[in-house]
């Protein structure tokens, strides 16, 4: 057994199901692989708790177990195992179910158990007292056998509401027959903080139980009402990464971590690992294989970046005055965006972050927001493309643009064939250090002829854009932009294995609007291989 042997555990616990109730968002479908990747992260992280799924109800997660403790050293948190209380009628000790949950090895088992009368009489198909027998059998069997168990009382606040009597008799029967906690599961998610912090109150005042907290968050309230829970006494919160989870998921794991550490000065991760949580909400994202949220609270892209030029010109003077705390501690960084709201404050912190030396200089900054509103009326959008932005903001703090090449024309062709296919063919003809080259190419679209041509023309001049390759490509059209015209705007990313920059385009035409977004694209390549402009 890999997993630490821990016999008590009085201290607040984080529990975590991202590979049980995560796993149970729709889109999400996890090899084992990617359990035992995700495990490893939670691991690092540092949380108490990591329910690893519910073996033998399949057998990936059978298998996860299995592997779990032969290939992992946890240094922070217990496998847990989830299951049911075992079926009416029967015995704990010969139910197959619970049989699996002590073959998998899992030093401690979560029990889910019917709290609302209603569920017990229409889902169980049996009686009250029956489902109390239920929960009463399995957890002492689970506790002779030596586990650690914690019983999730699923509708518990809806079964409360319904009847709180049998529902605390629920808890009681769990505390009593060993239950390490008791977790109150708002499943359909339909509470809200101040109804979750009453209840939780008054069933520790009326039980004795140990509490902990399982929220779902069909009312957005799941990380307010696992809060909640914590002011009336919880100490256990059950969360999930980047909340995925049933519908539309439980109570965020790191938005939770990140109150208790920072606003309510507990301490629940080991040193230094809060500072990891913005890269380890990635690295999950990366593993589930779903795009992380730009605008999740502490460790998305988007949770400290400023766009309004009142808000920049405050946060120059002091960063405190428009972030509640410093992106750091999360392992985040404060971003300037540069648009049509920015003011001069937010062009100077702007110039500040690329490390263009803006000098003090009143009249340039002026110019660059000028020139910034203008352009984006035009349709051009710097806060998605920095890369243009910086190409405009060191065109005027150098007097004039910066060139590699000059671009003497460009065409693009696209031949509609009798057999229905399309054959794309682009030419350039440019000048580079003094030289005229013209460079025709083929490509699967003429966008893509043209990026070849280009790329034709180049190379030989400058052997760093082979490195260069185009890794997005978005197109919008935005009606009405300028009068009864419709625009259109090319963003297009571009890496080089060791970055990637966003670089736009707006024309009338696509491929014109490409053209532009493609001549930033290189352009800002060299000058990050730190070539010297020719032109
Ligand atoms: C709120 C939650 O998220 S709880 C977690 C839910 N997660 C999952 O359901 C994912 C994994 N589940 C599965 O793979 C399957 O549902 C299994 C293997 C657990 C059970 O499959 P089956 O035996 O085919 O049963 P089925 O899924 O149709 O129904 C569940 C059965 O469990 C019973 N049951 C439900 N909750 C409990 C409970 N707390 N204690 C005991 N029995 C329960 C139901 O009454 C039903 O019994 P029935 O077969 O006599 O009608
Ligand atoms: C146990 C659980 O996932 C729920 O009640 O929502």
């Amino acid at each position: 057994m890999t997993t630490k042997a821990n016999a008590t555990d009085d201290s607040f616990h984080v529990f975590d199901t991202t590979l049980r109730d995560g796993a149970q968002r729709e889109g999400i479908n996890l090899t084992v692989a990617d359990k035992l990747t995700i495990a490893r992260h939670l691991d690092t992280f540092g949380v108490g708790y990591i329910e690893g799924g519910w073996p033998g109800a399949n057998p990936r997660d059978t298998e996860f177990f299995a592997r779990a403790q032969k290939e992992i050293t946890f240094e922070n948190a217990q496998l847990v195992a989830f299951g049911a209380t075992r079926r009416a009628g029967g015995s704990a000790a010969d139910d197959p179910q619970v049989k699996a949950l002590l073959n998998s090895g899992a030093p401690v088992i979560t029990l889910v158990a019917k709290s609302h009368d209603r569920h017990v009489e229409l889902a169980l198909r049996t009686t009250l007292e029956e489902n109390l027998e239920m929960v009463r059998d399995t957890v002492s069997h689970l506790r002779e056998q030596g586990r650690r168990v914690f019983v999730d009382c699923e509708h518990f606040f809806d079964g409360y509401r319904a009847n709180a009597e049998y529902a605390k008799s629920v808890v009681r029967t769990a505390h009593e027959a060993g239950a390490e906690v008791v977790i109150l599961c708002d499943t359909n998610g339909g509470m809200l903080p101040a109804q979750v912090q009453a209840v939780v109150a008054t069933v520790i005042a009326d039980t004795g139980a140990r509490l902990g907290i399982h929220a779902q968050d069909d009312t957005g309230c799941a990380v307010a009402n696992t809060l909640a829970a914590v002011d009336a006494g919880a100490t256990h919160v059950q969360c999930t990464a980047n909340g995925y989870g049933e519908r539309v998921g439980n109570a965020n794991l790191f938005p939770v971590v990140a109150a208790l550490e920072l606003k309510y000065g507990m301490k629940v991760l080991p040193e230094g690992a809060l500072a990891e949580m913005t890269r380890i909400s990635h690295a999950v994202a990366e593993v589930v294989n779903l795009t992380p949220s730009t605008h999740q609270p502490y460790v998305g892209v988007s949770a400290f970046a400023h766009k309004a030029g009142l808000h920049a010109s405050a946060i120059k003077v002091d960063p405190d005055l428009y972030q509640h705390i410093d992106p750091e501690l999360v392992g985040n960084t404060m971003r300037m965006l540069v648009s049509d709201m920015a003011g001069r404050a937010s062009i100077e912190l702007k110039g500040k972050e690329l490390g263009v030396d803006l000098g003090d200089d009143r009249a340039l900054v002026g110019r660059v927001v000028e020139r910034v509103k203008e352009r984006e009326l035009q349709g051009y959008t710097y806060e998605a493309a920095d890369a243009s932005f910086e190409l405009l903001l060191r065109g005027e703090v150098e007097g004039r643009a910066r060139r590699y090449f000059r671009t003497e024309s460009w065409r693009a062709i696209v031949e509609d064939r009798p057999d229905g296919t399309h054959a794309n063919e682009a030419t350039v003809k440019l000048w580079a250090k003094g030289e005229r080259i013209v460079a025709t190419a083929e490509g699967n679209g003429p966008v893509n002829a043209l990026d070849r041509a280009l790329r034709v023309a180049l190379e030989r001049i400058y052997p760093q854009l082979a490195k260069l390759e185009l890794i997005d490509y978005k197109v919008r059209i935005l009606e009405g932009r300028t009068g009864t015209e419709s625009t259109t705007r090319v963003l297009i990313t571009t890496g080089d294995g060791t970055g990637d920059w966003a670089t736009v385009g707006v024309a009338e035409n696509v491929i014109a609007a490409s053209w532009q977004a493609l001549e930033d694209a290189y352009t800002y390549g060299l000058l990050r291989a730190g070539v010297e402009p020719t032109e």
